[in-house]
């Protein structure tokens, strides 16, 4: 049995805490998961719909790599939870982390029609295990389809390594890595990359900066 005892439970639910504190689950956005088999997929996911800002021993459900629910329960899994599954089925990590942020949803429309973005010069692209110095990290950006199952299909084409990270159009982004620290670093990792790109764009647009170079 998978319950609030389990050690994956734990896990999840102390990542769902630190991603809450950072302002990470506005309007009850955001799905978590950890996976608990490998053969057959079996991995708990957040419940739909609630406020992740609260710990609840209802917060999440295991289910099966279709993303049925694998024990009896009234809750309901992640609408999102087929991109869990995706990952999941197709991989062997461990956690799959999705959060909307208002930076992953800026970055995701300035480079949408571009269908990426990359990072390079940038030492925090070593967390994603880029570690040259004239590494590029590359985050493909996918159109955010209001079916989950096609949205899941264009999301499924990104997904090929045991970790890693894609962003969806004007919604969030989804990181997964071979265990949860993983994901999480990673997840950390880009939200800075994409506040500091953003950062600097404005300012480098600002007419008061603009002014100050020319002296
Ligand atoms: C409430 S808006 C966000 C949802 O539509 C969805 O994108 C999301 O991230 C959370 O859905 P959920 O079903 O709670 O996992
Ligand atoms: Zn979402």
């Amino acid at each position: 049995m998978t319950n609030i005892e389990s050690p994956q439970w734990k896990e999840l639910a102390d990542i769902k805490d630190e991603l809450a504190v950072r302002d990470w689950f506005m309007g009850t956005s955001g799905n978590l998961s950890i996976r608990i088999t490998e053969q057959p997929v079996a991995f708990l996911v957040t419940a739909s719909g609630k406020d992740k800002r609260k710990r609840t021993s209802e917060d999440f459900l295991l289910v099966n790599g279709q993303g049925e629910k694998a024990e009896a329960t009234h809750l309901k899994p992640s609408a999102e939870t087929l991109l869990h599954c995706e990952i999941y089925n197709r991989t062997s990590a461990g956690c799959s982390l999705h959060v909307h942020t208002v930076a992953n949803n800026v970055i995701s429309e300035l480079y949408g029609d571009q269908g990426s973005i990359t990072f390079q010069g940038q030492e925090l692209i070593k967390a994603f295990d880029y570690w040259e110095e004239d590494a590029a990290l590359t985050i493909p950006i996918i159109k955010n389809d209001a079916d989950i199952p096609t949205l899941a299909e264009s999301f499924s084409r990104f997904v090929n390594e045991d970790s890693g990270a894609v962003l969806i159009r004007n919604h969030g982004i989804t990181v997964w890595g071979k265990n949860a620290l993983e994901a999480k670093k990673r997840l950390e990792a880009a939200e800075f990359l994409f506040q500091y790109h953003l950062t600097l764009q404005s300012l480098r647009t600002s007419p008061s900066v603009i002014q100050r170079t020319t002296y």
